[in-house]
């Protein structure tokens, strides 16, 4: 069965992964590419490697009023950008809404599909966790479900690369002031900051009052790490087995006991978490390492696409990671 898709926003670095994601995918076909400045352009002006097959797509000027027939459409756009332009959308079309503009909006599931598959099966609407909280929260949730941290007082230092602020984040995420430098932004006001608190207090049953989050910028290309400070009593073992237990039938999420690196990660919608602790000092250490646009984007999305459309979660999403 083909399922007709189309994809706004392709030029950007979101889109674009969807786009190699979905060129794979055996239910998925592109029969729409769509964005604002790249209108016009065939596919294969924008990206040279991309399979005959879609080469002579040309990217339409995106107008929610005028879609071809579609099954299902991922929306890649800057963030603020998507929520006036989706509702226009004829309800027929499935959207996972890539950006961050329906993250805990009304008639819109928040597509953790790692934490609560079953809840986004047979939406129609769904929004894709930021890069930041897919990381975070897979590494959480174990945590918090089973009470063995406090969700009060957590602590997250995050790590990304540049491509997680997308082609039009050039500003001062530029190369020449990134490449060989490290900078902290967004502190004490992040745009994740909320999607994070909703969820650690739907998972862990209590106030995220204390959160603190602060993101850092890291020379290289792809990844997110985050290492999070918890207050919790749990040793190290009790960590992992609960992480193992609840992560125990579910493809994406692999728990390690050493900590986790962004390369293992590179290329795959895989989420690695670990953990430290020091029930002495009330100590619990999560550690969480995503592609900021696997499963930070595109493939998560992807994944999301296949929880609503009935499909096995996995399909088109099994290669294994980049390495080196
Ligand atoms: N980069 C990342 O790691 C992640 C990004 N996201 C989110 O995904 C979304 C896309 O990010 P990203 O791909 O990085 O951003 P980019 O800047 O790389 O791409 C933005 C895309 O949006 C299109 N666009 C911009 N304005 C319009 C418009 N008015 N109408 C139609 N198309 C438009 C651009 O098209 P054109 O070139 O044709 O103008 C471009 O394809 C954002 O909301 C971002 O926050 C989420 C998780 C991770
Ligand atoms: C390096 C960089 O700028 N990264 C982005 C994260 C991208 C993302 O996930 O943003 P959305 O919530 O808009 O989807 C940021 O910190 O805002």
């Amino acid at each position: 069965m083909s399922i007709r898709t189309g994809i706004v926003g392709i030029s950007g670095f979101g889109g674009g992964e969807a786009l190699r994601l979905i060129a794979g995918h055996p239910s998925f076909e592109l029969v729409y590419a769509a964005g604002e400045g790249s209108a016009g352009s065939r596919l294969v002006d924008r990206f040279p490697g991309v399979p005959q097959a879609l080469a002579g797509l040309v990217i339409e000027k995106w107008d929610p009023e005028a879609l071809p027939e579609l099954d299902l459409l991922f929306a890649s756009l800057p963030t603020g950008a998507s929520a006036e332009a989706l509702a226009k959308v004829p309800e027929r079309v499935k959207i996972v809404d890539i950006g961050g503009d329906h993250r805990y909006a009304p008639g819109w599931t928040y597509g953790l599909a790692d934490v609560w598959p079953e809840q986004i099966k047979r939406q129609a609407r769904v929004a894709n966790p930021g890069c930041f909280p897919a990381a975070t929260l897979n590494a959480l949730a174990p945590l918090l479900a089973g009470g063995l941290i406090a969700p009060g007082n957590i602590v997250i230092d995050a790590k990304t690369g540049i491509s997680g602020a997308g082609r039009g984040g050039g500003g001062s995420f530029g190369y020449a002031e990134s490449n060989e430098n490290l900078q902290p932004y967004g502190l004490l006001q992040h745009v994740h900051m909320p999607e994070m608190a909703t969820t650690i207090e739907r998972i862990g049953g209590g106030s995220a009052a204390g959160l603190v989050f602060t993101p850092h910028l890291v020379p290289m290309t792809r990844g997110v790490l985050v290492t999070i400070y918890c207050r919790g009593s749990a040793t190290m073992k009790q960590c992992l087995q609960t992480a193992q237990s609840f992560y125990a039938d579910r493809p994406f999420v692999r728990v390690t006991d050493r900590p986790p690196q962004t390369k293992w990660a590179t290329g795959s919608n895989l989420s690695f978490v670990s953990y430290a602790a020091d029930p002495e000092r009330d100590l619990v250490i999560a550690m969480g390492a995503v592609d900021n646009l696997g499963k930070g984007a595109a493939g998560h999305a992807v994944q999301n696409a296949n929880l609503i459309c009935g499909l096995p979660e996995t399909t088109g999403l099994e290669g294994a990671s980049i390495w080196p």
